[in-house]
């Protein structure tokens, strides 16, 4: 549905040349709700702006349905943007006009016929929650309301994709979980792609099917939203997951577990996915090896709707007993573990 191949963007600033965008490689397919996430500075903005080309690659192609947007003429790019719905942070919102009229704005400029608008603008305020505020002006409404109005306006021409970008990240808590449930519906309903930017984890967990993580311009990782959660390669994406996942052990449990048992103590950290979410793994592995466990954190979540789980915990024993525990329980399937820093390591590779 989507494929960037090779994608560069310089920007030219009085301090000499920027490179926002270093070989971008994307590939979305048709119907999945697709996010980018990372920090600040690290291009998202200028990658989904180039994607229905607001911003114009200074190298690489974006394909969109077969069609390739750089190769296009102004008239032909024009038309192709019909298919490519847009919303923004901000809103960007015409104040002076109603929200219908907002609406209707994109379907006037598109040479929708008089008739048509009208009713057409009321099925879209249906849809996104809004029949009652047609009359109402941008300033009359709450964040979340204008971001509806948003989303009603991009759906205007009846688009394919629908980008989004930072389209919570104004609101409140609650407020992106209402608006993240209407994109899913959005997304589900009426079969649209979704991509969205973020600089939010949570955002990504909610809704997204599969993600790719931007530093410094370029994709440095991407996958299933479910296996980049379990096994994130790297740091960048550790950053973020601990956001999250808050698995992280308090710096004064670390510091009792390694006084009171030096050398002796071992913390790891247990991820399971799927059906091993519902196992009695520490139970089972106290019966089979010689050592204790005391489960210091515990917690689990739902992505996409499989289990997730994870586990702290704290083995003692003699130290042979203990790798070997470990050992094993790496060997099962849908468990990953991690040696946490601070308890003696052990290579689980040999
Ligand atoms: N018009 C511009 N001229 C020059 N440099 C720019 C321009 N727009 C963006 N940049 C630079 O390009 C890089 C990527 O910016 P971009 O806004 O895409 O990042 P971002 O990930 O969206 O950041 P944020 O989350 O802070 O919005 C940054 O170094 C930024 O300073």
């Amino acid at each position: 549905m989507i494929e960037v191949h090779n994608l560069d963007k310089v920007y030219q600033s009085e301090e000499g040349p920027v490179n926002a965008l270093e070989g971008i490689d994307l590939e979305i397919d048709e119907g999945e709700i697709f996010g980018i996430i990372g920090p600040s500075g690290a291009g998202k903005s200028t990658l989904i702006r180039c994607l229905n080309l607001l911003e114009r690659p200074t190298r690489g192609q974006v394909i969109i349905d077969d069609k390739d947007l750089t190769d296009l003429t102004i008239s032909q790019l024009r038309e192709a943007r019909k298919e490519i719905g847009m919303i923004f942070q901000n809103f960007n919102l015409l104040n002076s006009r109603t929200v219908a009229e907002n609406v209707a704005f994109c379907l006037e400029i598109a040479g929708e016929k008089k008739e048509d608008i009208n009713p057409k603008v009321k099925r879209l305020l249906k849809l996104v929650g809004l029949a009652d505020k047609a009359d109402n002006y941008p300033s009359q409404l709450s964040g979340g309301q204008q971001q509806r109005v948003g989303i009603a306006r991009a759906l205007a021409n009846d688009p394919k994709v629908l980008l989004c970008d930072e389209a919570t990240s104004s609101l409140d808590p609650e407020t992106t979980h209402s608006i993240l449930e209407l994109l899913q519906d959005i997304n589900q309903e009426l079969g649209i792609t979704i991509v969205l930017i973020t600089h939010e984890m949570e955002v990504i967990k909610e809704i997204c099917t599969q993600v790719a993580v931007i530093e410094g311009g370029e994709i440095v990782e991407q996958g299933h939203v479910l296996d980049i959660f379990t096994t994130p390669q790297e740091p960048v994406t550790k950053k973020f997951l601990q956001r999250v996942i808050n698995a992280n052990v308090p710096e004064e449990l670390l510091s009792r577990v390694t006084v009171n048992n030096p050398g002796q103590g071992r913390l790891i950290k247990l991820s399971f996915t799927g059906r091993s979410a519902g196992q009695p793994i520490v139970s089972k592995f106290v019966h089979t090896h010689q050592v204790e466990a005391n489960i210091l954190y515990g917690n689990i979540d739902k992505i996409q709707g499989t289990p997730f789980g994870t586990l702290i915990i704290e083995l003692t024993g003699e130290r042979e007993q203990v790798k070997t525990g470990i050992k094993d329980l790496n060997e099962q399937s849908g468990i990953r573990i991690e040696v946490i820093e601070g308890a003696e390591s052990i290579n689980l590779s040999n």
